[in-house]
C-alpha cells in the first residue's frame, strides 16, 4: 500500500507498512507457529490474507484544527495534526464523505474540543459503512447537548448532499479524559442501525456495538468456522445445541445456525450470550430475518453465564476480546465438557494462555486470518476437540 503520510513521516499508525505485505503476512503465521508450539502436533492451514488498502469498515477521527478549517485525522508523536481524510486503509468514498462532514462543521460552527484549553464541542468524528450496500453510518462526539439544535437544523442538508448517510447519531462524552466515546448515545435518524450483510447473513450495526473492523475477512473467518463445524457434522457429530460467547450482533452464531440449518435440514438450538444490549436486539433481527426460531441471545456476562450452567452444548463457540475467557471461565468449560470448541481470537498470546488451562482439549487445527494488515496484530481460528 502507498500512503503518503507515512512515506513523509506524518502518521506512523500502521506499523508494519515498511514491510512488503507478503513478509508481514509471513512474520504473523510465523509467530502463531511459534505461540502454539506448545499444542504440537495440529494442523495449520495457509493464512487467510486481507486486500492492502481500502479494508477498513469504520474511521475513528480525531477532530482537530478550526471551526473554519477542520482537521479529521490523529495528532501524531511530533504533536502535530494530520488530516486523514484520505487514509488509503478507508474504502474510496470515505474521503467524499468527510469533505461533506467537514462543510457541515463550518456551516454549524461546531468547535473542535481542544485537550489542553478543554474548550470546544466535537471530539470525534466515527463513520462506518456497510460493504453490502455501501451506506453509512456517521456519529458526533460531542462534549455537552449545547449544539444540538444547530445540528438538527443542519442535518438535512448534510443528509440530501451525502444521501448514503443512512444513521446518524450523537454520542455524548463530557469527560475531559482521551475516552472515543460515552454512555448516551442520541440516534437523529429513523433509521437506528446500519444493515450489513456478509455472505447470506445480514448483520445490523448499533452506534455502540462491536463489529469486526475488516468486513470481507470477517465474511471469511465467519464462513470457515461455519464450514468446520459443518464438516463435523458430517463425520457424524449432530451439533443439537450451540452456545455463541462474547456473540457481538451475532456472525459467528449466525452465520453456524444458518448453514447447519442448510445442509442437514434440522435447525441447531443457538444460546448467544454478548454484554452489550444493543448488539443483542441486532442478533435478534438478524435471527428473525433469517427464519431461524430456535435462538436465545441474552445481555449477560458470558462468565456469570456459564457459571450459571449445568449442562454443556455440543459446540461452544467463543470470541472474546484482548483479554481472553481468563481463569473464571476456562474452569467452567473445564467443568461443562462441551465436545467441541471453535476458539476465535484476535490475541494469540492470550489464545495460547488459555488452551493452556484448558487440559482437557486437544487444538486440532489453526488458522490465521489477516483482519489487521499492516499492523502486528492478527485473528486466529482454532478448534478445540475434548480429549
Ligand atoms: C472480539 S468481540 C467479538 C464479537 C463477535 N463475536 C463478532 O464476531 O463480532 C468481543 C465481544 O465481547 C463482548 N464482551 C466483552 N466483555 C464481555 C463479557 N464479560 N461478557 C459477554 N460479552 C462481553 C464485547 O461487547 C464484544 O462484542
Amino acid at each position: 500500500m502507498q500512503c503518503a503520510h507515512f512515506m513523509a513521516g506524518r502518521c506512523q499508525s500502521c506499523q508494519w507498512l515498511a514491510q512488503p505485505y507478503a513478509t508481514q503476512l509471513a512474520n504473523k503465521q510465523h509467530q502463531l507457529v511459534e505461540v502454539l508450539a506448545a499444542f504440537a502436533p495440529f494442523q495449520l492451514l495457509a493464512p487467510i490474507a486481507s486486500s492492502e488498502q481500502g479494508f477498513r469498515y469504520k474511521a475513528k477521527m480525531v477532530v482537530l484544527g478550526t471551526t473554519d478549517a477542520p482537521i479529521l485525522g490523529i495528532v501524531n508523536q511530533q504533536n502535530e495534526a494530520v488530516d486523514l481524510a484520505d487514509c488509503p486503509l478507508y474504502p474510496e468514498h470515505f474521503a467524499d464523505v468527510f469533505a461533506a462532514i467537514k462543510d457541515f462543521i463550518v456551516l454549524a460552527k461546531l468547535q473542535p474540543y481542544q485537550v489542553q484549553q478543554r474548550c470546544g464541542e466535537l471530539k470525534f468524528v466515527l463513520l462506518s459503512q456497510s460493504q453490502h450496500s455501501g451506506r453509512f453510518m456517521l456519529r458526533f462526539v460531542l462534549r455537552s447537548k449545547n449544539h444540538l439544535a444547530v445540528i438538527q437544523k443542519y442535518l438535512p442538508r448534510l443528509l440530501a448532499q451525502v444521501p448514503a448517510i443512512a444513521v446518524v447519531s450523537i454520542n455524548l462524552q463530557p469527560q475531559p479524559a482521551a475516552l472515543l466515546e460515552g454512555a448516551e448515545e442520541i440516534v437523529l435518524t429513523t433509521e437506528r442501525l446500519l444493515r450489513e450483510q456478509l455472505n447470506q447473513v445480514p448483520l445490523y450495526l448499533s452506534p455502540q456495538s462491536f463489529f469486526q473492523t475488516n468486513p470481507s475477512l470477517a465474511a471469511a473467518l465467519y464462513d470457515t468456522a461455519a464450514t468446520w463445524a459443518v464438516e463435523l457434522q458430517q463425520q457424524g457429530e449432530p451439533f443439537e445445541q450451540i452456545w455463541d460467547l462474547f456473540c457481538g450482533v451475532g456472525g459467528f452464531g449466525l452465520h453456524l445456525a444458518s448453514q447447519l440449518t442448510a445442509v442437514t435440514g434440522q435447525q441447531p438450538t443457538l444460546t448467544g450470550i454478548e454484554i452489550a444490549a444493543a448488539a443483542i436486539a441486532s442478533a435478534e433481527q438478524a435471527a428473525s430475518e433469517l427464519g431461524l426460531t430456535q435462538v436465545r441471545f441474552q445481555a449477560l456476562d458470558s462468565a456469570a453465564f456459564a457459571h450459571a450452567a449445568a449442562q454443556a452444548p455440543d459446540l461452544l463457540v467463543v470470541n472474546p476480546p484482548r483479554r481472553g475467557l481468563g481463569d473464571a471461565l476456562c474452569a467452567d468449560i473445564t467443568r461443562l465438557q462441551p465436545r467441541f470448541m471453535l476458539y476465535s481470537s484476535c490475541n494469540v498470546h492470550s489464545l495460547a494462555a488459555d488452551i493452556a488451562q484448558l487440559k482437557s482439549y486437544r487444538l486440532v487445527k489453526a488458522q490465521l486470518f489477516d483482519l489487521f494488515a499492516h499492523s502486528s496484530h492478527a485473528e486466529v481460528l482454532t478448534l478445540l476437540v475434548r480429549r
